[in-house]
């Protein structure tokens, strides 16, 4: 379908990207295709309240993020349960929904999708209410997505210099876990909550999750020594983590996990309070994407 009314929000600042011209360039495409379109571009202030209200006071066919993922996620959790599909120009520092997707990196290639698509169900997540697309965690990435949101710096070379400074002295946690299908109680590196695959920095978690299964993953990464670090990030970059000694995968539909250190949480990328009990559920089919015609295999 073709669709007729779309709203672009544009995240100026995300990647460090600049986008002074591609406002320009999406008016020009939309103009040649018959397309009406809308931009709000983000503030960083009530960007959600905003984008709320825009689409109470117009009927578009669709919403297309343009940033990272931290657009993506505030547009999704305004689409999820709506007939309305999301679209990604990808142009964060990581972008990782759009890659789980298979939605191409290059802004060009992607803007071909206002013209020719396909739009899939994927399941979402609630975690302690707050809608998730794509990860969250607890544990040692969600410690270094949090002094990474709270630093000046932004780009994947700012994410790995504290990566590598904070594995130095952290020290895993302790965690119990209650699912539908498996319990597991003891210290952990770090526990991803997954949607989907990897995280934008390209790190592979949760190499076989599916994202219209009906279903999410806990994966685990236990306390290992530190001989053992190089090995797991090769791992993690090479699509191979399942295979380590070190980790452990629950596969369910709900789950709580008891954060018994208060350790911190980031939820798809955005680090939001410490909670000590976090609920999970899954939402199956919930939110419309918009995807490349040759559909990625898993969907
Ligand atoms: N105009 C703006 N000025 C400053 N900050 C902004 C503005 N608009 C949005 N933000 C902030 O940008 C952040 C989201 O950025 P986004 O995640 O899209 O890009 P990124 O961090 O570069 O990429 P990624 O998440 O893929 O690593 C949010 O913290 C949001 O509050």
């Amino acid at each position: 379908m073709k669709h007729t009314h779309i709203l672009f929000v544009l995240n100026p600042i995300s990647g460090d990207v600049e986008k002074d011209d591609l406002e320009i360039d999406i008016r020009t495409t939309c103009e040649e295709h018959g397309v009406k379109c809308d931009f709000f571009t983000t503030t960083g202030e009530e960007d959600e309240l905003r984008i709320k209200e825009l689409l109470t006071g117009q009927q578009y066919n669709a919403v297309y993020a343009i940033g990272g993922d931290g657009t993506v996620s505030i547009v999704a959790s305004l689409l999820i349960g709506t007939q309305t599909p999301l679209g990604i120009i990808p142009l964060g520092s990581g972008n990782g929904l759009a890659k789980d997707l298979n939605i191409p990196q290059d802004t060009e290639e992607a803007l071909h999708l206002i013209r020719e698509h396909a739009v899939r169900n994927i399941d979402t997540l609630t975690v302690n209410g707050h809608p998730s697309i794509h990860l969250s965690d607890l544990g040692f990435n969600a410690l270094v997505v949090k002094k990474f949101c709270e630093g000046d710096t932004r780009g994947p070379g700012a994410y790995a210099w504290i990566a590598m400074q904070e594995y130095l002295s952290y020290e895993p946690k302790q965690y119990r876990i209650e699912t539908d299908t498996e319990n597991f109680e003891g210290p952990a590196f770090m526990v991803t909550i997954a949607n989907a695959n990897a995280f934008g920095s390209n790190a592979t978690i949760n190499p076989n999750g599916i994202l219209n299964d009906g279903r999410f993953e806990i994966c685990l990464i236990e306390p290992f020594p530190k001989a053992a670090a190089l090995g797991i990030l090769y791992q993690l970059y090479t699509d191979s983590i399942d295979t380590s000694v070190y980790t452990r995968k629950i596969t369910c539909t709900r789950a709580t996990i008891y954060n018994l250190e208060h350790e911190v949480l980031h939820i798809d990328g955005e680090p939001v309070p410490t909670e000590d009990v976090i609920k999970v559920q899954i939402l199956p089919k919930s939110l419309k994407v918009i995807l490349p015609k040759e559909l990625p295999e898993k969907l």
